[in-house]
C-alpha cells in the first residue's frame, strides 16, 4: 500500500473508546470557555463579563459560529473597554485574537477620521495577515476601517499621508511601522495599542523598535496590552515598566498545553528521523493534517526534498520563500491541499488553522516556549491534538525542559527523563542562541551522493565549454555592417 493510502485510511491509528473521547471534547470545551482556574492581579480588578455585548461585531461573531466568550475574552473585554493596561497570557488556540479586538472595536464603535486610532503589532507578516483578515470579518457592515501595512501599502500611503486618515486600526510588524515612523507617520491619536506574541516584541532584535513605538503613542489617554501563551518573568517586568497600573490576567497554568497529548520519542541520531517518520507513516501513527518543525530552512528543504516523492502531499513554508509564495502554500494547507506541511520557527506563533491534528517536533525545539508555541498549531479552540517530539543523544540534556512542560499538562513522562538533570541557565541561553550541528537530511547513500553531484558538475562544464566556443566563433566571425 502506498503512503498517501496508509495517510487516508490510517488504518491502524488506535481510537480511543467513544465515551471517552466525548469526555475529552467536554473537558476541552470547558477548559476553553472557563480557563480551568484564572488568576487576576493588580490594583481594582474588574469582574468578567459572561457573553458578548450586544452589537454589529458580535453579530459578525455570531455568523463565525463564535457564541460563547472563551476565557480571556470574558476578562479582556471589560478591561480593555474601560481602558486598562493589559498583560494577558492564555494558552495557544484559546482566542486572544477576538480577545482584543472585540473590545478595542465596541469601544471605538465607527469611523472617525484623522488617523490610527489603534495599533495592533506582531512579529511576523503572516500572522498580521492572519489578524488583519480576522478584523475585517468582524468589521463587516460597520464603518470602522482597517488596514495592514505591509510593503506594497505603506509606499501609497507615504506619498498620500491623508490616506492614513481613512483608517482606525493599522494591524503591521514593528519593522514596518518603524520604516513609517521614520518617514512621517504620526501616531499621536492612538487610542489602543496592542502587542501580540508580547514576549518575542520584547527580545533581542524587536524590543529597540518596540520601545520607539510606543514612545511615539504620545495619547495621554493610551491604553497598552500584552497578550502571548507565554510571558516569561524577566518579559513581564519589562511589560510592567511601559504598562500603567496594568491588571495581569493568567488563564490556566502558565506554560502548560492541557488540550494537547504530548510524547517524547528517543530516534537515536539525526539520520535515522526520516526513516523513523516515514515508519509511523506506515504504522498508521500520523493523522494528516500534521506540521512538522524543522530547526532551519537548508533543513526544511532537504526534508521537502525527501518526503517530496512520498506521495503525503508534502508543503513547505520559511522566511526564504517570497511572501506570494508563503500565502499560496498556507492556503494551501488550510484547503486540504498540503496534508504534511514542513516548517522553521517562523510559523510556530500565532498561525490558526483548523483540523491539525498533530505536531512533529523532527528537531529538538530551541526553548520551553518555541516548544509550546510550535505544539500550539494543533489542540485548538476546544479541539484535542496530538505532539511528538523526536530527540537523539545530543538533545538529551535538554529534554528534561520538555519534559516538564508536559508533566504540568498532565501528560505521562518515564521517570528516566524525569530524574535526568536541569539543563542550567548558561546551557539554556546557548540553545537558544545557536541551535546544535546536525547530520544531513538524506536518506541516500553518500556514494549516489557524490556521484550524482560530480555528473551535475559535469553537465554544467559541458554548458560553459559550448558557450566559451559559441562566443570564440562570434568574435572570429566577419562583422556584419
Ligand atoms: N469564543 C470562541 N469560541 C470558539 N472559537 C473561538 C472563540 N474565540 C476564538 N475562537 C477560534 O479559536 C481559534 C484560535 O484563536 P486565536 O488564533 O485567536 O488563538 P490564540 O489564543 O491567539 O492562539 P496563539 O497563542 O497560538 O496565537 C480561531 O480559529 C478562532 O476563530
Amino acid at each position: 500500500m502506498d503512503a498517501l493510502k496508509l495517510l487516508t485510511t490510517n488504518v491502524k491509528f488506535k481510537h480511543k473508546p467513544v465515551e471517552k473521547e466525548v469526555e475529552k471534547k467536554e473537558e476541552l470545551r470547558n477548559e476553553l470557555y472557563t480557563g480551568g482556574k484564572v488568576k487576576i492581579t493588580g490594583s481594582n480588578p474588574i469582574d468578567p463579563v459572561v457573553e458578548f455585548p450586544d452589537c454589529i461585531f458580535k453579530e459578525n461573531l455570531d455568523k463565525q459560529h463564535v457564541d460563547d466568550c472563551s476565557a480571556i475574552q470574558r476578562y479582556s473585554i471589560p478591561i480593555l473597554s474601560m481602558k486598562r493596561d493589559l498583560l494577558a497570557c492564555a494558552p495557544t488556540g484559546s482566542g486572544k485574537t477576538i480577545a482584543y479586538l472585540f473590545p478595542i472595536l465596541y469601544s471605538l464603535q465607527s469611523h472617525v477620521e484623522g488617523g490610527y486610532r489603534a495599533l495592533i503589532i506582531a512579529p511576523t507578516k503572516d500572522l498580521c495577515e492572519q489578524i488583519y483578515k480576522q478584523a475585517k470579518r468582524l468589521t463587516i457592515n460597520s464603518s470602522v476601517h482597517v488596514t495592514e501595512l505591509n510593503k506594497s501599502n505603506e509606499k501609497i500611503q507615504e506619498k498620500s499621508p491623508q490616506l492614513r486618515e481613512k483608517y482606525d486600526i493599522c494591524i503591521t510588524t514593528p519593522m514596518r511601522l518603524v520604516h513609517a515612523l521614520r518617514s512621517g507617520l504620526k501616531l499621536d491619536k492612538v487610542e489602543y495599542v496592542v502587542m501580540d506574541e508580547a514576549d518575542r516584541l520584547f527580545e533581542e532584535g524587536f524590543v529597540e523598535q518596540t520601545d520607539e513605538i510606543l514612545s511615539a503613542c504620545t495619547h495621554p489617554k493610551v491604553c497598552k496590552s500584552l497578550f502571548s501563551a507565554t510571558l516569561p518573568s524577566t518579559v513581564e517586568e519589562l511589560a510592567q515598566t511601559v504598562a500603567r497600573d496594568p491588571l495581569r490576567v493568567i488563564v490556566g497554568t502558565k506554560d502548560t498545553s492541557k488540550s494537547i497529548d504530548q510524547k517524547l520519542l528517543f530516534v537515536g541520531s539525526d539520520t535515522s528521523k526520516v526513516v523513523i517518520f516515514r515508519q509511523m507513516i506506515a504504522n498508521g501513527e500520523i493523522k494528516p493534517r500534521v506540521v512538522i518543525f524543522v530547526q532551519d530552512i537548508e533543513r526544511a528543504n532537504a526534508l521537502y526534498t525527501e518526503l517530496m516523492f512520498d506521495e503525503i502531499h508534502a508543503g513547505v513554508i520559511h522566511g526564504e520563500l517570497p511572501e506570494v509564495k508563503r500565502e499560496e502554500v498556507l492556503n494551501k494547507f488550510r484547503h486540504g491541499d498540503i496534508w504534511v506541511l514542513i516548517a522553521t520557527d517562523l510559523l510556530a506563533r500565532g498561525i490558526d488553522f483548523h483540523g491539525v491534528k498533530m505536531v512533529i517536533n523532527f528537531d529538538f525545539p530551541q526553548s520551553v516556549h518555541s516548544y509550546i508555541h510550535r505544539i500550539g498549531r494543533t489542540g485548538r479552540a476546544g479541539h484535542a491534538g496530538k505532539a511528538i517530539t523526536f530527540f537523539t543523544k545530543d538533545d538529551s540534556e535538554y529534554v528534561k525542559l520538555v519534559a516538564g512542560v508536559m508533566k504540568a499538562s498532565g501528560c505521562e513522562v518515564p521517570e528516566w527523563i524525569l530524574s535526568l538533570p536541569k539543563p542550567s541557565k548558561g546551557m539554556k541561553k546557548k540553545l537558544k542562541k545557536s541551535p546544535p550541528k546536525r547530520k544531513r537530511i538524506t536518506t541516500r547513500a553518500s556514494y549516489d551522493r557524490h556521484k550524482e553531484l560530480r555528473k551535475k558538475e559535469h553537465i554544467k562544464k559541458l554548458k560553459r565549454d559550448a558557450s566559451m566556443t559559441k562566443q570564440k566563433e562570434k568574435e572570429g566571425s566577419p562583422k556584419n555592417d
